[in-house]
């Protein structure tokens, strides 16, 4: 699969703050990647860096396999970093229309990308009457119409209403299954897992994991589970269970058993009335991503 970007130990430091810490990636062109990171991980400063706005202290990043200078490959890519910004008193096309000259691009796009984040009925309104999500969507448009290879958004959903939010993920959905690959940064676990296929989780400028969106809950789980009052005896056996790494005790009484491979139900059901122990519960469950960011993200 072609290579969009690489980033090769990247590294900014402002001052004694060390923003981006010999940060590595890849991104391939087809998929929809998501930086997640809480505030102030270095998600801004990763995207600056790449689109030249940010100087790197350290380390390499390189578009399309090095093979065009970075002033050029970022004629292949649409980028919103910033709050979107349009003359208030011009229509929607009448502004994408002054980018399009700006930007030395062709006009005969405007409708098609209008279109494409649902403003074409509104193309002749104002800018100034636009809600914030219409503001954003407009940003894209215009970010849309050199048509890049890859499109890059910082934080797509901050501040939207609950409907605005949908309608941008949703369009979000839609660029990338016409092919345009797609790389947003944000602090929202809901927001990746349902937009990102990849997933990279940088937490203080550091790469705690890179992989598929749907991987990072693929860890083998946990086992809830309880006795009448066989609890004590329970543990000792989970403890010599090939299969268990730990046990622990919750307030209630109930075990907690964390898998490191695949044990279903009726395996460990099975295993221990044949050591005579009796469950009054058994439950398997799978973290969700939510628990495995905080994991990931907690400090070691
Ligand atoms: N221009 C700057 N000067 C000094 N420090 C900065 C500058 N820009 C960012 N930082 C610091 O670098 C660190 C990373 O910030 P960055 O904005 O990249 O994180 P982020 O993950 O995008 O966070 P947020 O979602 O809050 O924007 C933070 O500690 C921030 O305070």
């Amino acid at each position: 699969m072609e290579t969009i970007l690489s980033l090769k130990n990247l590294d900014k430091k402002y001052g004694p703050v060390h923003a981006v810490n010999n940060l590595s990636f890849e991104i391939k062109k087809g998929n929809v990647y998501g930086i997640l990171g809480p505030n102030g991980s270095g998600k801004s400063t990763t995207l600056g860096i790449i689109l030249n706005v940010v100087n790197r202290t350290s380390g390499e990043f390189s578009w399309f396999n090095g093979n065009l200078s970075t002033h050029e490959a970022l004629k292949k890519v649409g980028a919103i970093i910033e709050r979107p910004n349009f003359y208030p008193y011009m229509t929607a096309a009448q502004n994408l229309k002054l980018v399009c000259k700006i930007k030395g691009v062709s006009q005969d796009n405007i409708n098609e990308k209008l279109k494409t984040v649902n403003l074409y009925e509104r193309r002749d309104s104002k800018f100034k009457t636009f809600s914030l999500g219409m503001k954003q969507r407009l940003a894209i448009a215009s970010a849309l119409l050199n048509n890049p290879e890859i499109l890059i958004l910082d934080e797509p959903t901050n501040g939207l209403d609950p409907q605005g939010i949908h309608e941008i993920r949703q369009i979000i959905k839609k660029i990338a299954s016409n092919g345009t690959t797609i790389l947003l940064a944000s602090h929202l676990l809901d927001e990746v897992e349902k937009v990102c296929s990849h997933v990279v989780v940088i937490r203080k400028g550091v790469k705690l994991y890179e992989g598929r969106t749907d991987e990072i809950t693929a860890s083998h789980g946990f086992l809830d589970l309880n006795t009448k009052d066989q609890n004590e005896a329970l543990i000792a056996i989970l403890n010599e269970f090939d299969g268990v790494s730990s046990v622990k005790t919750e307030l209630d009484g109930m075990l907690i058993a964390t898998l490191n491979r695949n044990v279903s139900a009726s395996e460990i059901n099975k295993f221990l009335f044949d050591k005579n122990i009796v469950l009054t519960h058994l439950v398997k469950r799978k973290p969700s991503l939510e628990q495995q960011f905080l994991t990931l993200t907690n400090d070691k």
